[in-house]
């Protein structure tokens, strides 16, 4: 599903390499944790593997094909929800979604189904014309994943869907992502709430200083450690000193 082998990144004018050699390997359909500190390269990781930044070297498979020479089949089969909202503020999210499923050119009559079971599954069904900017902190995030979905994506890629959100949205964010995945889709995604992770994934991988530092499922790797959280053992790995 994802392999990524030493792969480097420092970013212009940068005075140190956000990646130093990073490799993973998430083998099977899964629901996939990246973890780590602040700074550790997660959201890098993920813009690599979405082509929003280029690597300066390394291989990264998505999918079975490589970022290098499948990027535009790559991006079609793959969904992005950024750590910000990429929604145009004074639309509507319906407005919203209709721009988006026609960039993708999903016919009107599957992209208004579409739409419309969405919205009902995300509890935004009542929010009829009111512009996004208008919309509560968990309303937008529920919003921005919608955006994400509507080509049917085989792997969806989220940064941070849940930092922010109270705790229904929360609730309601991770049971789609649980069922989501029962209906044979992939799950990458970042978070820094390791209890949320640990229910959540069938597979971690904590990265730390843009290098992989454990990965595995994280209740072998907590049984491994001798810890009963996963936050133990992140912590236990990557050490209790400040990233700022
Ligand atoms: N466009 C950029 N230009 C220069 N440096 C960048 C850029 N994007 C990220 N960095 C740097 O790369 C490092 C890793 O950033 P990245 O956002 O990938 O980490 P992260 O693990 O996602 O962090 P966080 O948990 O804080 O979101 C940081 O030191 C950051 O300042």
């Amino acid at each position: 599903m994802l392999r990524i082998s030493n792969l480097h990144k420092t970013y212009l004018k940068a005075v140190e390499p956000t990646l130093r050699g990073l490799s993973l390997e998430f083998p099977r359909p899964t629901i996939a944790g990246l973890l780590g500190p602040n700074g550790a390269g997660k959201t890098t990781t993920i813009s690599i593997l979405c082509g929003l930044v280029r690597p300066d070297s390394g291989t990264v498979e998505v999918l079975g094909a490589d970022i290098r020479t499948d990027l535009e089949r790559i991006k079609k089969r793959i969904g992005v929800v950024p750590q910000s909202i990429a929604l145009y503020p004074p639309l509507s999210v319906r407005e919203n979604l209709e721009y988006i499923g026609a960039l993708y050119k999903i016919p009107g009559t599957i992209l208004q189904q579409r739409i419309r079971h969405f919205l009902q599954l995300f509890g935004l069904d009542h929010t009829g014309s009111k512009a996004i900017r208008y919309f509560s902190g968990g309303m937008k995030r529920r919003a921005n994943i919608i955006a994400s979905l509507l080509h049917e994506p085989e792997l969806l890629v989220l940064d941070e869907p849940t930092a922010g959100v109270d705790v229904q949205s929360r609730n309601l964010i991770l049971q789609f992502l649980e069922d989501y995945h029962g209906q044979g889709h992939s799950i990458i995604y970042t978070s820094h709430l390791l209890e949320e992770a640990q229910q959540l994934c069938r597979e971690v991988a904590i990265m730390d200083h843009g290098q992989l530092v454990v990965q595995g499922d994280p209740r072998l790797l907590m049984k491994d450690h001798g810890f009963s959280s996963l936050e133990q053992v992140f912590l236990h790995l990557t050490g209790i000193s400040l990233r700022d």
